[in-house]
């Protein structure tokens, strides 16, 4: 299978087509998916969401702009993917933008989000960039100018102490104000950059749902997707009921791919699932894992790569445990995707591999939680000229 995406129609039809292909836009789910395998998993079991790629920082595109194929590459069939930029540097994000223009995105996403020391404390990456909002401003206007796909932003609802609602809508204000930026992406929690890890960063911190449902009501000319927290369909459902115009799952999607991409066809989007089973899914991605095996060099994707992301397909069935050992020890062995799972695959019953995604989501305890948000929304924001004077 190629990995590159080289007869691509032109970028406005693409963008257009997708939109007609697409029942219930503005509803997507954004899913955070770290490498190609995962997303190429994630596609055979949901036609619809959207896909995010992983942070690909600016100055490695330009710097390695000989073997952009290595970072930019997706095999058409992820449409829609999304593209997420890190960096700081204005000159080398416009750059960065242009380099991907050939690989046909369908979106271009800046990270205002990302608290690893890493990223935050060296160059001014990720979340410290919402201390920033003039400059993300000036970026978000850059990359816009050098690509003609829609630029989105992703932000925490705050940074340590700078967390009140009117400093985070004084970010979406400049922001979209000083650039096209129309689309916010916002992980209701804020971030610390006092030396907790990235995983406490994503569990420490409260999420104040109330932040993204107030800036919903107070902006209402863009767009906001809510994130953080959601762990089933149901609950992804239950954010859109209460007015959310879009929700990214991250962990969830990881966690038990199945049960919640499984459902988001029929139950985010209104139409039909692929009906595939699990051992369907299997077969086809088999074809894949084996055609790209070893094709990065160095003997890389190898077989512990391309099985890692089915590792999860079985959470909580009958012989899932059983199925991990197995794969486990198989790793050391087999010498491809398809053997592998003929070896550790008869761990898993015919009746699971066989079954179709049943037809309505199990609902969830917390699929309540946002029933008392409108009641505990933050005053409203009164935003002017001289916000931006000030920026
Ligand atoms: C392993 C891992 C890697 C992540 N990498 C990124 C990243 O590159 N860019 C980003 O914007 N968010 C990244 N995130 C954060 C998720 O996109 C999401 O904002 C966060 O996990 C909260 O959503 P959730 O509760 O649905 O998981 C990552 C999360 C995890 C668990």
């Amino acid at each position: 299978m190629s990995q590159r995406c080289s007869s691509s129609p032109p970028l406005l039809i693409r963008y257009l087509k997708q939109l007609l292909n697409s029942p219930g836009i503005p509803l997507p789910i954004f899913l955070h998916t770290s490498d190609n395998h995962y997303r190429t998993l994630a596609r055979l079991i949901t036609k619809h969401a959207w896909l995010y790629t992983e942070m690909i920082a600016a100055e490695t595109l330009v710097h390695q702009q000989t073997n952009l194929d290595r970072f930019l590459a997706f095999s058409p069939q992820q449409h829609p993917i999304v593209l997420q930029l890190g960096g700081s540097n204005v000159e080398n994000l416009a750059k960065a933008a242009k380099l991907s223009n050939a690989y046909g995105y369908d979106e271009i996403n800046l990270n205002c989000g990302c608290p690893s020391p890493k990223v935050a404390g060296h160059g001014c990456f990720g979340v410290s960039l919402m201390l920033k909002p003039k400059l993300v401003g000036e970026a978000m206007s850059a990359i816009a100018a050098n690509t003609d796909v829609p630029v989105t932003v992703k932000c925490r609802i705050g940074v340590d102490d700078h967390d009140s609602y009117d400093e985070l809508c004084d970010f979406v204000y400049k922001v979209s104000t000083l650039s096209p930026t129309r689309h916010f992406i916002v992980h209701s929690r804020k971030a610390l950059l006092g030396g907790i890890s990235p995983a406490d960063n994503r569990r420490i911190p409260p999420l104040k749902y109330e932040y993204y449902y107030a800036l919903v009501r107070d902006f209402p000319d863009l767009e906001f997707t809510i994130n953080g927290g959601i762990t089933s369909v149901s609950k992804v459902n239950a954010a859109l009921q209460e007015g959310a115009h879009g929700v990214m799952v991250g962990r969830a999607a990881y966690n038990n791919p199945w049960q919640m991409l499984g459902h988001v066809d029929t139950a985010v989007y209104g139409v039909p699932s692929s009906g595939l089973t699990r051992r369907q899914v299997l077969e086809q991605y088999q074809v894949y894992g084996d055609s790209v095996l070893g094709t990065h060099g160095n003997g890389r994707p190898n077989v512990r790569d391309l099985v890692k992301p089915l590792l999860n397909l079985f959470h909580s069935e009958n012989g899932n445990s059983m199925w991990k050992r197995r794969a486990d020890a198989a790793f050391k062995e087999c010498r491809s995707v398809g053997s592998l799972l003929e070896e550790s695959l008869r761990a898993i019953p015919d009746c699971v591999l066989d079954s179709p995604i049943c037809e309505t989501p199990e609902s969830g305890e917390e699929d309540d939680v946002f029933a008392n948000v409108q009641n505990v929304l933050p005053p409203r924001y009164e935003a002017g000229e001289q916000v931006i004077l000030c920026a």
